[in-house]
């Protein structure tokens, strides 16, 4: 089933090859980065809950610092398909022109937004798991 997300970006199936998000489809289905939707925090950003229009949740980790998926962990990720790690479903890599203060005046700056989609796994942290919280 396609999801329009009010943009014209239609998202189809997700499953199979980590693929390209548009930042609109993150944004839509964590409410706009909901403080509510917030599973967990990582060295690396914040994991908030995503509900896709199908029901299906997704875990959405918001990338701090980052401008790209150049590294060779996220090619390893991105190649990784075992029934012990979470899958990665796909990933956002969108530059969006916001205005910015710099120096004193104000100028139209490039924000990246940059985040990780996994299959969302509900029964929390291996530390909670292990300690029976
Ligand atoms: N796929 C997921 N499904 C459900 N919750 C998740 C998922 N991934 C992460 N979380 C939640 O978010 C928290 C932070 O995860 P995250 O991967 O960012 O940090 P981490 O495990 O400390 O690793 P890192 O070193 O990458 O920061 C986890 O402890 C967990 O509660």
């Amino acid at each position: 089933m396609a999801e329009d997300n009010g943009t014209g970006n239609k998202v189809d199936n997700i499953h199979g090859q980590p693929r390209k998000l548009p930042y609109q489809f993150i944004k839509d289905i964590t409410n706009d980065f909901d403080e509510a939707q917030i599973v967990g925090r990582g060295a690396y950003g914040t994991v908030y809950k995503g509900t896709r229009e199908n029901g299906e949740e997704i875990a959405v980790k918001v990338l701090q610092n980052m401008t790209g998926f150049d590294n060779k962990e996220f090619e390893n990720l991105r190649r990784l398909k075992h029934q012990n790690v979470v899958e990665l479903l796909g990933f956002c890599n969108e530059s969006e022109k916001v205005v910015a203060e710099y120096n004193g005046k104000q100028v139209i700056a490039e924000k990246m937004h940059t985040a990780l989609c996994f299959e969302y796994v509900c029964n929390g942290s291996l530390a909670e798991y292990i300690s029976g919280n």
